[in-house]
Protein backbone atom coordinates (compact mmCIF):
# COMPACT_ATOMS: atom_id res chain seq x y z
CA UNK A 1 0.00 0.00 0.00
CA UNK A 2 2.77 2.33 0.96
CA UNK A 3 4.66 1.45 -2.20
CA UNK A 4 2.17 3.52 -4.01
CA UNK A 5 3.64 6.62 -2.39
CA UNK A 6 7.03 6.04 -4.16
CA UNK A 7 7.75 9.06 -6.30
CA UNK A 8 7.18 8.27 -9.92
CA UNK A 9 10.17 10.34 -11.04
CA UNK A 10 13.81 9.21 -10.76
CA UNK A 11 14.13 5.65 -9.52
CA UNK A 12 15.79 5.15 -6.11
CA UNK A 13 19.12 3.85 -7.63
CA UNK A 14 19.41 6.87 -9.88
CA UNK A 15 22.51 9.09 -9.31
CA UNK A 16 20.31 12.09 -8.62
CA UNK A 17 18.94 10.33 -5.57
CA UNK A 18 18.57 12.82 -2.74
CA UNK A 19 18.48 12.60 1.01
CA UNK A 20 14.77 13.16 0.85
CA UNK A 21 14.25 10.37 -1.71
CA UNK A 22 16.16 7.94 0.49
CA UNK A 23 14.03 8.60 3.50
CA UNK A 24 11.00 8.03 1.37
CA UNK A 25 12.49 4.81 0.04
CA UNK A 26 13.23 3.51 3.55
CA UNK A 27 9.73 4.46 4.58
CA UNK A 28 8.44 2.55 1.64
CA UNK A 29 10.52 -0.55 2.25
CA UNK A 30 10.28 -0.83 6.04
CA UNK A 31 6.87 0.62 6.43
CA UNK A 32 8.07 2.81 9.28
CA UNK A 33 10.24 5.84 9.44
CA UNK A 34 13.92 4.91 9.76
CA UNK A 35 15.85 5.78 12.92
CA UNK A 36 16.64 9.46 13.24
CA UNK A 37 20.45 8.89 12.99
CA UNK A 38 19.99 7.65 9.48
CA UNK A 39 18.71 11.04 8.61
CA UNK A 40 22.23 12.38 9.17
CA UNK A 41 23.58 10.28 6.21
CA UNK A 42 24.21 12.25 3.09
CA UNK A 43 24.73 10.88 -0.42
CA UNK A 44 28.50 10.50 0.05
CA UNK A 45 28.03 8.48 3.26
CA UNK A 46 25.62 6.20 1.49
CA UNK A 47 27.96 5.72 -1.45
CA UNK A 48 30.85 4.83 0.90
CA UNK A 49 28.66 2.45 2.89
CA UNK A 50 27.55 0.67 -0.25
CA UNK A 51 31.15 0.40 -1.51
CA UNK A 52 32.19 -1.08 1.85
CA UNK A 53 29.36 -3.63 1.68
CA UNK A 54 30.23 -4.57 -1.88
CA UNK A 55 33.93 -4.98 -0.92
CA UNK A 56 33.03 -7.18 2.05
CA UNK A 57 30.74 -9.22 -0.15
CA UNK A 58 33.53 -9.76 -2.72
CA UNK A 59 35.94 -10.87 0.03
CA UNK A 60 33.29 -13.21 1.36
CA UNK A 61 32.62 -14.68 -2.10
CA UNK A 62 36.39 -15.14 -2.75
CA UNK A 63 36.89 -16.75 0.65
CA UNK A 64 34.12 -19.20 0.06
CA UNK A 65 35.27 -19.93 -3.50
CA UNK A 66 38.98 -20.45 -2.61
CA UNK A 67 38.62 -23.87 -1.15
CA UNK A 68 40.98 -26.78 -0.73
CA UNK A 69 41.45 -28.91 -3.82
CA UNK A 70 38.80 -31.65 -4.05
CA UNK A 71 39.36 -35.02 -2.42
CA UNK A 72 37.70 -38.11 -1.00
CA UNK A 73 35.25 -37.40 1.79
CA UNK A 74 36.65 -38.19 5.21
CA UNK A 75 35.24 -38.53 8.72
CA UNK A 76 35.00 -35.71 11.28
CA UNK A 77 38.20 -35.21 13.33
CA UNK A 78 40.17 -38.10 11.81
CA UNK A 79 39.63 -37.02 8.19
CA UNK A 80 40.82 -39.58 5.63
CA UNK A 81 43.08 -41.53 7.98
CA UNK A 82 41.17 -44.77 7.56
CA UNK A 83 41.37 -44.49 3.76
CA UNK A 84 45.13 -43.90 3.65
CA UNK A 85 46.81 -46.65 1.64
CA UNK A 86 49.43 -48.53 3.71
CA UNK A 87 51.22 -49.95 0.70
CA UNK A 88 52.11 -48.67 -2.80
CA UNK A 89 50.30 -45.42 -2.11
CA UNK A 90 51.12 -44.14 -5.61
CA UNK A 91 48.55 -46.53 -7.11
CA UNK A 92 45.72 -45.27 -4.91
CA UNK A 93 46.82 -41.65 -5.44
CA UNK A 94 46.72 -42.27 -9.18
CA UNK A 95 43.18 -43.67 -8.90
CA UNK A 96 42.08 -40.72 -6.77
CA UNK A 97 43.74 -38.41 -9.32
CA UNK A 98 41.50 -39.88 -12.03
CA UNK A 99 38.46 -39.16 -9.86
CA UNK A 100 39.38 -35.75 -8.40
CA UNK A 101 41.79 -34.28 -10.94
CA UNK A 102 45.51 -33.47 -11.10
CA UNK A 103 45.56 -31.98 -7.61
CA UNK A 104 43.53 -33.28 -4.68
CA UNK A 105 43.68 -33.25 -0.92
CA UNK A 106 43.37 -35.61 2.02
CA UNK A 107 42.68 -34.54 5.60
CA UNK A 108 44.58 -35.89 8.58
CA UNK A 109 43.89 -35.54 12.31
CA UNK A 110 44.58 -32.17 13.95
CA UNK A 111 43.71 -30.33 10.74
CA UNK A 112 46.78 -31.48 8.79
CA UNK A 113 46.35 -31.50 5.03
CA UNK A 114 48.01 -33.65 2.43
CA UNK A 115 48.01 -32.22 -1.10
CA UNK A 116 48.71 -34.77 -3.82
CA UNK A 117 49.83 -33.63 -7.28
CA UNK A 118 49.40 -36.04 -10.19
CA UNK A 119 50.46 -33.80 -13.09
CA UNK A 120 53.89 -32.57 -14.18
CA UNK A 121 52.49 -29.16 -15.14
CA UNK A 122 50.83 -28.62 -11.76
CA UNK A 123 54.02 -29.77 -9.99
CA UNK A 124 56.06 -27.22 -11.95
CA UNK A 125 53.49 -24.46 -11.31
CA UNK A 126 53.50 -25.10 -7.58
CA UNK A 127 56.88 -26.55 -6.59
CA UNK A 128 59.16 -24.79 -9.09
CA UNK A 129 57.56 -21.43 -9.82
CA UNK A 130 57.15 -20.73 -6.13
CA UNK A 131 60.13 -22.86 -5.06
CA UNK A 132 61.01 -21.03 -1.84
CA UNK A 133 57.56 -21.56 -0.41
CA UNK A 134 57.87 -25.32 -0.90
CA UNK A 135 61.55 -25.87 -0.05
CA UNK A 136 60.84 -27.52 3.30
CA UNK A 137 60.18 -31.12 4.25
CA UNK A 138 57.22 -32.09 6.44
CA UNK A 139 57.81 -32.35 10.13
CA UNK A 140 55.40 -35.25 10.50
CA UNK A 141 57.82 -38.06 9.57
CA UNK A 142 58.57 -38.12 13.25
CA UNK A 143 59.98 -41.63 13.46
CA UNK A 144 62.51 -41.22 10.63
CA UNK A 145 63.34 -37.55 11.07
CA UNK A 146 63.33 -36.86 14.80
CA UNK A 147 63.49 -40.16 16.62
CA UNK A 148 66.01 -41.97 14.40
CA UNK A 149 67.66 -38.68 13.46
CA UNK A 150 67.58 -38.67 9.65
CA UNK A 151 66.50 -35.02 9.88
CA UNK A 152 70.22 -34.21 10.30
CA UNK A 153 70.98 -35.49 6.78
CA UNK A 154 69.91 -33.77 3.56
CA UNK A 155 66.85 -35.60 2.28
CA UNK A 156 64.72 -35.28 5.41
CA UNK A 157 66.22 -32.03 6.68
CA UNK A 158 63.29 -29.75 7.52
CA UNK A 159 64.79 -26.88 5.45
CA UNK A 160 66.08 -23.36 6.00
CA UNK A 161 69.62 -21.93 6.03
CA UNK A 162 71.30 -25.20 7.08
CA UNK A 163 69.67 -27.05 4.19
CA UNK A 164 70.72 -24.32 1.75
CA UNK A 165 74.30 -24.77 2.96
CA UNK A 166 74.03 -28.53 2.47
CA UNK A 167 72.84 -27.96 -1.09
CA UNK A 168 75.72 -25.59 -1.83
CA UNK A 169 78.23 -28.19 -0.59
CA UNK A 170 76.66 -30.93 -2.72
CA UNK A 171 76.27 -28.76 -5.80
CA UNK A 172 79.99 -27.93 -5.84
CA UNK A 173 80.75 -31.60 -6.45
CA UNK A 174 77.64 -32.85 -8.24
CA UNK A 175 76.63 -30.05 -10.62
CA UNK A 176 76.42 -30.99 -14.31
CA UNK A 177 79.99 -29.85 -15.04
CA UNK A 178 81.79 -30.91 -11.84
CA UNK A 179 80.29 -34.38 -12.02
CA UNK A 180 82.20 -35.14 -15.24
CA UNK A 181 85.35 -35.70 -13.23
CA UNK A 182 83.77 -38.91 -11.91
CA UNK A 183 83.57 -40.40 -15.40
CA UNK A 184 86.81 -42.41 -15.00
CA UNK A 185 85.57 -43.72 -11.65
CA UNK A 186 82.21 -44.73 -13.20
CA UNK A 187 83.95 -46.43 -16.13
CA UNK A 188 86.32 -48.31 -13.82
CA UNK A 189 83.44 -49.36 -11.57
CA UNK A 190 81.35 -50.57 -14.55
CA UNK A 191 84.26 -52.57 -15.98
CA UNK A 192 85.08 -54.19 -12.63
CA UNK A 193 81.39 -55.07 -12.36
CA UNK A 194 81.48 -56.81 -15.77
CA UNK A 195 84.41 -58.93 -14.61
CA UNK A 196 82.50 -60.07 -11.53
CA UNK A 197 79.50 -60.77 -13.74
CA UNK A 198 81.67 -62.88 -16.03
CA UNK A 199 83.00 -64.89 -13.08
CA UNK A 200 79.68 -65.56 -11.33
CA UNK A 201 76.79 -64.38 -13.53
CA UNK A 202 74.07 -65.85 -11.31
CA UNK A 203 75.08 -63.46 -8.54
CA UNK A 204 74.28 -60.40 -10.65
CA UNK A 205 72.08 -58.84 -7.92
CA UNK A 206 74.90 -59.02 -5.38
CA UNK A 207 77.42 -57.71 -7.91
CA UNK A 208 75.22 -54.69 -8.68
CA UNK A 209 74.92 -53.88 -5.00
CA UNK A 210 78.63 -54.27 -4.26
CA UNK A 211 79.74 -52.39 -7.35
CA UNK A 212 77.43 -49.36 -7.01
CA UNK A 213 78.00 -49.30 -3.25
CA UNK A 214 81.78 -49.19 -3.60
CA UNK A 215 81.61 -46.59 -6.39
CA UNK A 216 79.63 -44.25 -4.13
CA UNK A 217 81.81 -44.99 -1.10
CA UNK A 218 84.93 -44.21 -3.13
CA UNK A 219 83.33 -41.00 -4.36
CA UNK A 220 82.28 -40.00 -0.83
CA UNK A 221 85.21 -41.17 1.33
CA UNK A 222 88.01 -42.23 -1.03
CA UNK A 223 88.07 -45.82 0.23
CA UNK A 224 86.05 -48.48 2.03
CA UNK A 225 86.19 -48.97 5.78
CA UNK A 226 84.72 -51.24 8.44
CA UNK A 227 82.13 -50.62 11.09
CA UNK A 228 82.43 -53.30 13.76
CA UNK A 229 82.65 -56.61 11.96
CA UNK A 230 80.90 -55.40 8.81
CA UNK A 231 82.35 -53.66 5.77
CA UNK A 232 80.97 -50.14 5.42
CA UNK A 233 78.79 -51.08 2.44
CA UNK A 234 77.04 -53.93 4.25
CA UNK A 235 76.56 -51.75 7.29
CA UNK A 236 75.30 -48.78 5.26
CA UNK A 237 72.91 -51.10 3.40
CA UNK A 238 71.44 -52.25 6.67
CA UNK A 239 71.02 -48.68 7.98
CA UNK A 240 69.58 -47.60 4.66
CA UNK A 241 67.00 -50.37 4.71
CA UNK A 242 65.81 -48.96 8.00
CA UNK A 243 65.58 -45.53 6.42
CA UNK A 244 63.40 -46.67 3.52
CA UNK A 245 61.24 -48.62 5.93
CA UNK A 246 60.83 -45.84 8.48
CA UNK A 247 60.36 -43.02 5.99
CA UNK A 248 57.34 -44.55 4.23
CA UNK A 249 54.30 -42.30 4.55
CA UNK A 250 52.65 -42.85 7.91
CA UNK A 251 54.72 -45.95 8.60
CA UNK A 252 54.31 -45.49 12.36
CA UNK A 253 51.41 -44.27 14.44
CA UNK A 254 53.69 -41.52 15.80
CA UNK A 255 53.84 -40.09 12.25
CA UNK A 256 50.09 -39.60 12.32
CA UNK A 257 49.92 -38.41 15.94
CA UNK A 258 53.30 -36.69 16.49
CA UNK A 259 52.61 -35.91 20.14
CA UNK A 260 53.19 -39.62 20.87
CA UNK A 261 56.93 -39.04 20.41
CA UNK A 262 57.01 -37.71 23.98
CA UNK A 263 55.76 -40.98 25.48
CA UNK A 264 58.53 -42.43 27.69
CA UNK A 265 60.26 -45.48 26.31
CA UNK A 266 59.75 -47.57 29.46
CA UNK A 267 55.94 -47.66 29.11
CA UNK A 268 54.97 -51.23 28.20
CA UNK A 269 54.11 -51.60 24.51
CA UNK A 270 56.11 -48.57 23.36
CA UNK A 271 58.55 -50.84 21.53
CA UNK A 272 58.81 -48.53 18.53
CA UNK A 273 60.54 -45.93 20.67
CA UNK A 274 63.19 -48.36 21.96
CA UNK A 275 63.66 -49.45 18.39
CA UNK A 276 64.17 -45.82 17.32
CA UNK A 277 66.90 -45.31 19.94
CA UNK A 278 68.78 -48.37 18.69
CA UNK A 279 68.43 -47.28 15.03
CA UNK A 280 69.69 -43.79 15.92
CA UNK A 281 72.91 -45.24 17.41
CA UNK A 282 73.47 -47.26 14.24
CA UNK A 283 72.92 -44.23 12.01
CA UNK A 284 75.38 -42.20 14.08
CA UNK A 285 78.05 -44.86 13.60
CA UNK A 286 77.45 -44.92 9.86
CA UNK A 287 77.97 -41.15 9.70
CA UNK A 288 80.94 -40.94 12.05
CA UNK A 289 83.24 -43.90 11.33
CA UNK A 290 84.07 -43.24 7.64
CA UNK A 291 84.23 -39.50 8.29
CA UNK A 292 86.85 -40.01 11.02
CA UNK A 293 88.73 -42.34 8.68
CA UNK A 294 89.04 -39.59 6.03
CA UNK A 295 90.16 -37.07 8.65
CA UNK A 296 92.83 -39.42 9.87
CA UNK A 297 93.88 -40.23 6.26
CA UNK A 298 94.18 -36.49 5.63
CA UNK A 299 96.83 -36.21 8.35
CA UNK A 300 99.13 -38.30 6.16
CA UNK A 301 100.50 -37.30 2.80
CA UNK A 302 98.82 -39.80 0.52
CA UNK A 303 95.07 -39.93 0.48
CA UNK A 304 92.62 -40.06 -2.42
CA UNK A 305 90.42 -37.12 -3.22
CA UNK A 306 86.85 -37.68 -2.13
CA UNK A 307 83.75 -35.65 -1.43
CA UNK A 308 84.73 -35.40 2.25
CA UNK A 309 88.40 -34.53 1.72
CA UNK A 310 87.58 -31.91 -0.94
CA UNK A 311 84.81 -30.36 1.18
CA UNK A 312 87.03 -30.29 4.30
CA UNK A 313 90.02 -28.85 2.52
CA UNK A 314 91.46 -25.92 4.47
CA UNK A 315 88.75 -26.23 7.12
CA UNK A 316 90.51 -28.38 9.67
CA UNK A 317 90.48 -26.05 12.67
CA UNK A 318 88.35 -26.63 15.74
CA UNK A 319 86.40 -23.48 14.89
CA UNK A 320 84.93 -25.39 11.97
CA UNK A 321 83.01 -27.98 13.96
CA UNK A 322 79.83 -26.83 12.30
CA UNK A 323 81.32 -27.17 8.86
CA UNK A 324 82.60 -30.65 9.75
CA UNK A 325 79.16 -31.72 10.85
CA UNK A 326 77.71 -30.38 7.60
CA UNK A 327 80.23 -32.31 5.52
CA UNK A 328 79.64 -35.45 7.59
CA UNK A 329 75.85 -35.39 7.12
CA UNK A 330 75.96 -34.46 3.43
CA UNK A 331 78.38 -37.36 2.84
CA UNK A 332 75.87 -39.73 4.46
CA UNK A 333 73.29 -38.38 2.03
CA UNK A 334 75.37 -39.42 -0.97
CA UNK A 335 75.16 -43.05 0.02
CA UNK A 336 71.55 -42.99 1.16
CA UNK A 337 70.37 -40.91 -1.80
CA UNK A 338 72.52 -42.55 -4.43
CA UNK A 339 73.05 -46.22 -3.66
CA UNK A 340 69.59 -47.78 -3.60
CA UNK A 341 68.24 -45.61 -6.41
CA UNK A 342 71.09 -46.56 -8.75
CA UNK A 343 71.00 -50.20 -7.63
CA UNK A 344 67.23 -50.35 -8.25
CA UNK A 345 67.69 -48.85 -11.75
CA UNK A 346 70.28 -51.50 -12.69
CA UNK A 347 68.20 -54.34 -11.26
CA UNK A 348 65.31 -53.00 -13.34
CA UNK A 349 67.61 -53.04 -16.41
CA UNK A 350 68.31 -56.80 -15.98
CA UNK A 351 64.63 -57.51 -15.34
CA UNK A 352 63.29 -55.47 -18.26
CA UNK A 353 65.92 -56.68 -20.73
CA UNK A 354 65.00 -60.24 -19.82
CA UNK A 355 61.32 -59.45 -20.44
CA UNK A 356 61.94 -57.43 -23.64
CA UNK A 357 64.53 -59.23 -25.82
CA UNK A 358 63.61 -57.13 -28.87
CA UNK A 359 64.68 -53.89 -27.12
CA UNK A 360 67.85 -55.60 -25.89
CA UNK A 361 68.93 -56.79 -29.32
CA UNK A 362 68.15 -53.41 -30.95
CA UNK A 363 70.44 -51.69 -28.40
CA UNK A 364 73.16 -54.31 -28.99
CA UNK A 365 73.02 -53.79 -32.75
CA UNK A 366 73.41 -50.06 -32.20
CA UNK A 367 76.44 -50.63 -29.91
CA UNK A 368 78.01 -53.07 -32.40
CA UNK A 369 77.64 -50.54 -35.22
CA UNK A 370 79.00 -47.56 -33.28
CA UNK A 371 81.50 -49.03 -30.81
CA UNK A 372 82.50 -52.27 -32.57
CA UNK A 373 83.66 -55.52 -30.94
CA UNK A 374 87.09 -54.42 -29.68
CA UNK A 375 86.32 -52.03 -26.88
CA UNK A 376 83.65 -51.20 -24.33
CA UNK A 377 81.38 -48.15 -24.67
CA UNK A 378 82.45 -44.99 -22.84
CA UNK A 379 80.63 -41.78 -21.88
CA UNK A 380 81.91 -40.18 -25.11
CA UNK A 381 79.78 -42.63 -27.12
CA UNK A 382 76.54 -41.51 -25.50
CA UNK A 383 75.42 -39.04 -28.22
CA UNK A 384 75.90 -41.76 -30.86
CA UNK A 385 73.90 -44.40 -28.99
CA UNK A 386 70.38 -42.90 -28.88
CA UNK A 387 68.58 -46.22 -28.44
CA UNK A 388 70.70 -47.13 -25.39
CA UNK A 389 69.79 -43.67 -24.04
CA UNK A 390 66.12 -44.36 -24.80
CA UNK A 391 66.30 -47.66 -22.86
CA UNK A 392 67.72 -45.85 -19.82
CA UNK A 393 64.98 -43.21 -20.00
CA UNK A 394 62.28 -45.85 -20.39
CA UNK A 395 63.59 -47.76 -17.37
CA UNK A 396 63.46 -44.56 -15.32
CA UNK A 397 59.93 -43.79 -16.58
CA UNK A 398 58.38 -47.25 -16.61
CA UNK A 399 59.88 -48.42 -13.35
CA UNK A 400 59.73 -45.01 -11.58
CA UNK A 401 62.39 -45.78 -8.97
CA UNK A 402 61.12 -43.22 -6.41
CA UNK A 403 57.37 -43.23 -7.16
CA UNK A 404 56.42 -40.51 -4.70
CA UNK A 405 59.76 -38.69 -4.59
CA UNK A 406 59.97 -37.16 -1.14
CA UNK A 407 57.27 -34.96 0.40
CA UNK A 408 57.57 -31.16 0.46
CA UNK A 409 55.97 -28.79 2.99
CA UNK A 410 54.18 -25.51 2.26
CA UNK A 411 55.96 -22.83 4.28
CA UNK A 412 53.24 -20.32 3.46
CA UNK A 413 49.62 -20.45 2.35
CA UNK A 414 49.41 -20.31 -1.45
CA UNK A 415 46.59 -20.05 -3.92
CA UNK A 416 46.91 -22.24 -6.97
CA UNK A 417 44.23 -21.48 -9.55
CA UNK A 418 41.10 -21.46 -7.39
CA UNK A 419 42.55 -23.77 -4.74
CA UNK A 420 44.07 -22.99 -1.40
CA UNK A 421 47.25 -24.83 -0.40
CA UNK A 422 47.32 -24.14 3.33
CA UNK A 423 50.50 -23.21 5.18
CA UNK A 424 52.02 -26.31 6.77
CA UNK A 425 50.38 -28.77 4.40
CA UNK A 426 52.38 -31.71 3.04
CA UNK A 427 52.77 -31.83 -0.74
CA UNK A 428 53.30 -35.17 -2.45
CA UNK A 429 54.25 -35.27 -6.12
CA UNK A 430 53.00 -38.60 -7.43
CA UNK A 431 55.84 -39.20 -9.88
CA UNK A 432 54.51 -42.65 -10.67
CA UNK A 433 51.17 -41.15 -11.74
CA UNK A 434 52.95 -38.53 -13.89
CA UNK A 435 55.08 -41.21 -15.56
CA UNK A 436 51.99 -43.30 -16.35
CA UNK A 437 49.75 -40.47 -17.50
CA UNK A 438 48.13 -41.63 -20.77
CA UNK A 439 47.73 -38.02 -21.92
CA UNK A 440 51.54 -37.69 -21.88
CA UNK A 441 52.81 -41.21 -22.63
CA UNK A 442 51.04 -43.48 -25.10
CA UNK A 443 50.36 -46.97 -23.66
CA UNK A 444 52.04 -45.95 -20.40
CA UNK A 445 52.06 -49.49 -19.03
CA UNK A 446 54.02 -50.78 -22.03
CA UNK A 447 57.84 -50.84 -22.05
CA UNK A 448 58.60 -48.90 -25.25
CA UNK A 449 62.06 -47.24 -25.35
CA UNK A 450 61.37 -45.96 -28.88
CA UNK A 451 58.90 -43.48 -27.39
CA UNK A 452 61.94 -41.33 -26.58
CA UNK A 453 63.48 -41.35 -30.04
CA UNK A 454 62.77 -38.29 -32.19
CA UNK A 455 59.94 -38.62 -34.71
CA UNK A 456 62.47 -38.29 -37.61
CA UNK A 457 64.16 -41.49 -36.31
CA UNK A 458 60.89 -43.41 -36.24
CA UNK A 459 60.26 -42.66 -32.54
CA UNK A 460 57.30 -41.06 -30.83
CA UNK A 461 59.13 -37.98 -29.56
CA UNK A 462 57.51 -38.25 -26.11
CA UNK A 463 58.75 -36.01 -23.25
CA UNK A 464 62.02 -36.89 -21.54
CA UNK A 465 61.14 -38.24 -18.05
CA UNK A 466 64.29 -36.86 -16.38
CA UNK A 467 62.78 -33.43 -15.53
CA UNK A 468 60.12 -35.32 -13.54
CA UNK A 469 61.64 -38.41 -11.96
CA UNK A 470 64.23 -36.44 -9.98
CA UNK A 471 61.62 -34.28 -8.25
CA UNK A 472 61.11 -30.55 -8.15
CA UNK A 473 62.18 -27.13 -6.94
CA UNK A 474 64.74 -26.55 -4.19
CA UNK A 475 64.61 -30.24 -3.30
CA UNK A 476 65.28 -31.63 -6.75
CA UNK A 477 67.68 -34.58 -6.58
CA UNK A 478 71.23 -33.16 -6.30
CA UNK A 479 72.62 -36.47 -7.62
CA UNK A 480 70.63 -36.47 -10.87
CA UNK A 481 73.62 -35.89 -13.18
CA UNK A 482 75.68 -38.54 -11.43
CA UNK A 483 72.72 -40.93 -11.52
CA UNK A 484 71.97 -40.57 -15.24
CA UNK A 485 75.67 -40.80 -16.14
CA UNK A 486 76.35 -43.88 -14.05
CA UNK A 487 73.16 -45.75 -15.02
CA UNK A 488 73.99 -45.03 -18.66
CA UNK A 489 77.59 -46.27 -18.54
CA UNK A 490 76.69 -49.45 -16.62
CA UNK A 491 73.78 -50.14 -19.02
CA UNK A 492 75.84 -49.58 -22.17
CA UNK A 493 78.68 -51.81 -20.88
CA UNK A 494 76.31 -54.59 -19.78
CA UNK A 495 74.44 -54.57 -23.11
CA UNK A 496 77.75 -54.57 -25.03
CA UNK A 497 79.07 -57.65 -23.22
CA UNK A 498 76.19 -59.90 -22.13
CA UNK A 499 72.84 -61.29 -23.22
CA UNK A 500 70.23 -61.30 -20.51
CA UNK A 501 67.75 -64.14 -20.95
CA UNK A 502 65.07 -65.97 -18.98
CA UNK A 503 66.18 -69.11 -17.12
CA UNK A 504 64.81 -72.47 -18.34
CA UNK A 505 62.75 -74.95 -16.36
CA UNK A 506 63.37 -78.72 -16.44
CA UNK A 507 61.21 -78.99 -19.59
CA UNK A 508 63.45 -76.46 -21.34
CA UNK A 509 60.81 -73.72 -21.28
CA UNK A 510 61.53 -70.06 -20.50
CA UNK A 511 60.62 -69.00 -16.94
CA UNK A 512 59.82 -65.32 -17.14
CA UNK A 513 60.75 -63.27 -14.06
CA UNK A 514 57.91 -61.51 -12.31
CA UNK A 515 58.20 -57.72 -11.99
CA UNK A 516 57.37 -57.15 -8.33
CA UNK A 517 58.40 -54.65 -5.66
CA UNK A 518 57.99 -54.28 -1.92
CA UNK A 519 56.23 -51.43 -0.11
CA UNK A 520 59.37 -49.29 0.30
CA UNK A 521 59.72 -45.78 -1.08
CA UNK A 522 62.41 -46.99 -3.54
CA UNK A 523 60.99 -49.51 -6.03
CA UNK A 524 63.63 -52.21 -5.76
CA UNK A 525 62.69 -55.22 -7.91
CA UNK A 526 62.12 -58.29 -5.73
CA UNK A 527 64.95 -60.83 -6.28
CA UNK A 528 64.51 -62.67 -9.58
CA UNK A 529 66.49 -65.08 -11.73
CA UNK A 530 67.82 -64.63 -15.24
CA UNK A 531 70.66 -66.03 -17.34
CA UNK A 532 73.55 -63.66 -17.96
CA UNK A 533 75.54 -65.03 -20.90
CA UNK A 534 78.66 -63.53 -22.55
CA UNK A 535 77.71 -62.26 -26.01
CA UNK A 536 80.65 -63.82 -27.82
CA UNK A 537 83.91 -65.66 -27.44
CA UNK A 538 85.50 -62.23 -27.60
CA UNK A 539 83.89 -61.10 -24.32
CA UNK A 540 86.56 -62.59 -22.03
CA UNK A 541 89.32 -60.73 -23.87
CA UNK A 542 87.23 -57.55 -23.92
CA UNK A 543 86.94 -57.73 -20.12
CA UNK A 544 90.67 -58.24 -19.67
CA UNK A 545 90.72 -61.98 -18.86
C1 LIG B 1 68.07 -43.13 -10.61
C2 LIG B 1 68.57 -42.54 -9.58
C3 LIG B 1 67.89 -41.53 -8.72
C4 LIG B 1 66.58 -41.14 -8.65
C5 LIG B 1 65.41 -41.69 -9.47
C6 LIG B 1 66.47 -40.12 -7.64
C7 LIG B 1 65.31 -39.46 -7.31
C8 LIG B 1 65.20 -38.52 -6.31
C9 LIG B 1 63.98 -37.84 -5.96
C10 LIG B 1 62.63 -38.04 -6.63
C11 LIG B 1 64.26 -37.02 -4.92
C12 LIG B 1 63.27 -36.12 -4.17
C13 LIG B 1 63.14 -34.79 -4.89
C14 LIG B 1 62.09 -33.89 -4.29
O1 LIG B 1 61.96 -33.84 -3.07
O2 LIG B 1 61.36 -33.22 -5.04
C15 LIG B 1 65.66 -37.16 -4.61
C16 LIG B 1 66.31 -36.48 -3.59
C17 LIG B 1 67.64 -36.67 -3.29
N1 LIG B 1 68.55 -37.44 -3.98
FE1 LIG B 1 68.18 -38.56 -5.62
N2 LIG B 1 67.72 -39.90 -7.10
C18 LIG B 1 68.61 -40.72 -7.74
C19 LIG B 1 69.97 -40.78 -7.51
C20 LIG B 1 70.66 -40.03 -6.59
C21 LIG B 1 72.12 -40.01 -6.44
C22 LIG B 1 73.10 -40.80 -7.31
C23 LIG B 1 72.38 -39.20 -5.36
C24 LIG B 1 73.72 -38.82 -4.75
C25 LIG B 1 74.84 -39.38 -4.99
C26 LIG B 1 71.13 -38.70 -4.85
C27 LIG B 1 70.97 -37.88 -3.76
C28 LIG B 1 69.78 -37.32 -3.35
C29 LIG B 1 69.63 -36.46 -2.19
C30 LIG B 1 70.75 -36.07 -1.21
C31 LIG B 1 68.30 -36.05 -2.15
C32 LIG B 1 67.66 -35.12 -1.14
C33 LIG B 1 67.65 -33.69 -1.68
C34 LIG B 1 67.07 -32.67 -0.71
O3 LIG B 1 66.22 -33.02 0.10
O4 LIG B 1 67.47 -31.50 -0.79
N3 LIG B 1 70.11 -39.22 -5.62
N4 LIG B 1 66.23 -38.07 -5.48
Amino acid sequence: MLRKSLPSTSPPWHPSLTHFDLQMLLDAVFGTRPPAWLGAFDTRDWALTIIAFVALWIVHIRRTRIALPPGPKGLPIIGNVLQLPRDKEWLQYDDWGKEYGPIFHLSLPLGEKLIVINSHKVAIDILEKNANAFAARPTNMVMATDLIGWGRAVALHPGGEKHRKYRRLLSKVLNSTAVRKFRPLEQRAAEAFLQELYRTPDDFIKHIRDSVGSMIVELSYGRDTKIGEAGFIDYAEYVHEIFTYAARSFAFVVDIVPILQHIPEWIPGVTWKKQATQWRKELDLMAQVPFDMVKSDMKGEAFSDSYVSVSLDGKKSAADDDHEADVKWTAVSLYTGGADTTIASLNALFLLMCLHPEAQSRAQKEIDAVVGPDRLPTAEDEPDLPFVGAIVKEILRYWTIAPLGLPHRAMEGTIYESYLIPKGSTIIANLWGMMHDPTVYSDPYEFKPERFLPVEQGGLGEPDPTPTIFGFGRRICPGMHLATASVWIYSACILASFNIKPVKNERGEDVMPVAETGPEMIRMPKPFKCQVVPRSSNTAALLGF
